[in-house]
C-alpha cells in the first residue's frame, strides 16, 4: 500500500488579472522505501506540490491521501493532525520557531505528539553536524545551519513521509553527503508501514541517490 497518494492536483493561483496554472493534473503515489527525487526548472511547481503534499496548502482540485487518511478538503486544524501524526515536513527558507533554540525546535512535534524524544533529536543532530550549534536560535544560524535542523526538526518524530525542499541548499560536498545519508537511513528504517520521501532539489548528487527522478515541467509531469 502506498503511503502518499496524490490524485490529479490543480493549482492556480491569480495576481491581478493573469492566471498561474502552478500545478495541471499532476498524480503521484509514493511506496514504503521509496526516495522520490522531483527536478524540474525554478517555476515548474515543485514547491507548490510539496506544500499541496504537506496540506499547508489546499489544491484547486484532486486529493491528496497520507498514510490512509484525507488531508485535502478538511478544516486547516485537521490537516494540522495528518501532518503532525504522518508528515515530517521542511520548506524553503525552514520551518523553525524564531523564540525555541534548536534542541527544542527539533523535539518540538514530538513532545506536542507526547513522545519527547531527545535522544533521537540529539542523535539526528549529531549526524548533521549540528550538534554544537544546538543551543542556538535561528536567527544565529547560517542557511544550511537552518536547512540541517529544520531537516532534522522534520525526522524528529519519525513521521511516514518526509517532504523536503531543496535540504541540501547552501551546504558544501561533504556535509550534503552526510545530508543525503540521513535521509536514506530515513527512508530505509523500520516502522511500521515504511516510511518514504519526496524531495524537490536542484541537486544532481541528491537526484543520483534517489530510487525514482519525477521531472515536473509547467506543472506537468514532463513525460506526461
Ligand atoms: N503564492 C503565489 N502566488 C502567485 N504565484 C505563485 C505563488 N506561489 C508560486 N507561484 C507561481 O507558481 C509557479 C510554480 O512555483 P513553485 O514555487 O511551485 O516552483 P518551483 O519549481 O518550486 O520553483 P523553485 O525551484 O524556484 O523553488 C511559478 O510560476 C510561481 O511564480
Amino acid at each position: 500500500m502506498s503511503i502518499l497518494e496524490a490524485v490529479d492536483l490543480y493549482r492556480f493561483y491569480h495576481v491581478a488579472d493573469e492566471e498561474v496554472r502552478a500545478l495541471r493534473g499532476v498524480s503521484l503515489d509514493v511506496a514504503p522505501g521509496e526516495l522520490v527525487v522531483l527536478l524540474g526548472a525554478s517555476g515548474s511547481g515543485k514547491s507548490t506540490l510539496l506544500s499541496c503534499l504537506a496540506g499547508l496548502d489546499d489544491p484547486d482540485g484532486g486529493a491528496v491521501t497520507v498514510a490512509g487518511e484525507r488531508l485535502t478538503r478538511r478544516p486547516e486544524a485537521q490537516r494540522a493532525g495528518v501532518r503532525a501524526r504522518h508528515l515530517g515536513v521542511m520548506l524553503q527558507g525552514g520551518n523553525l520557531l524564531a523564540h525555541l533554540n534548536v534542541l527544542d525546535n527539533v523535539t518540538l512535534t514530538g513532545r506536542l505528539l507526547g513522545q519527547p524524544g531527545g535522544a533521537r533529536a540529539l542523535d539526528l543532530l549529531g549526524q548533521l553536524g549540528l550538534d554544537h550549534r544546538r543551543h542556538a536560535f535561528p536567527a544565529q544560524l547560517s542557511g544550511g545551519e537552518i536547512a540541517r535542523a529544520s531537516l532534522a526538526a522534520a525526522l524528529a518524530h519519525r513521521p511516514a513521509a518526509l517532504l523536503a525542499d531543496e535540504p541540501t541548499a547552501e551546504v558544501d560536498a561533504r556535509t550534503e553527503e552526510r545530508v543525503i545519508g540521513v535521509i536514506e537511513a530515513f527512508v530505509r528504517g523500520e516502522g511500521r508501514g515504511g516510511r518514504c520521501a519526496v524531495i524537490a532539489t536542484h541537486s544532481s548528487r541528491l537526484a543520483a541517490r534517489a530510487t525514482r527522478v519525477l521531472r515536473l515541467k509547467d506543472g506537468r509531469w514532463q513525460d506526461a
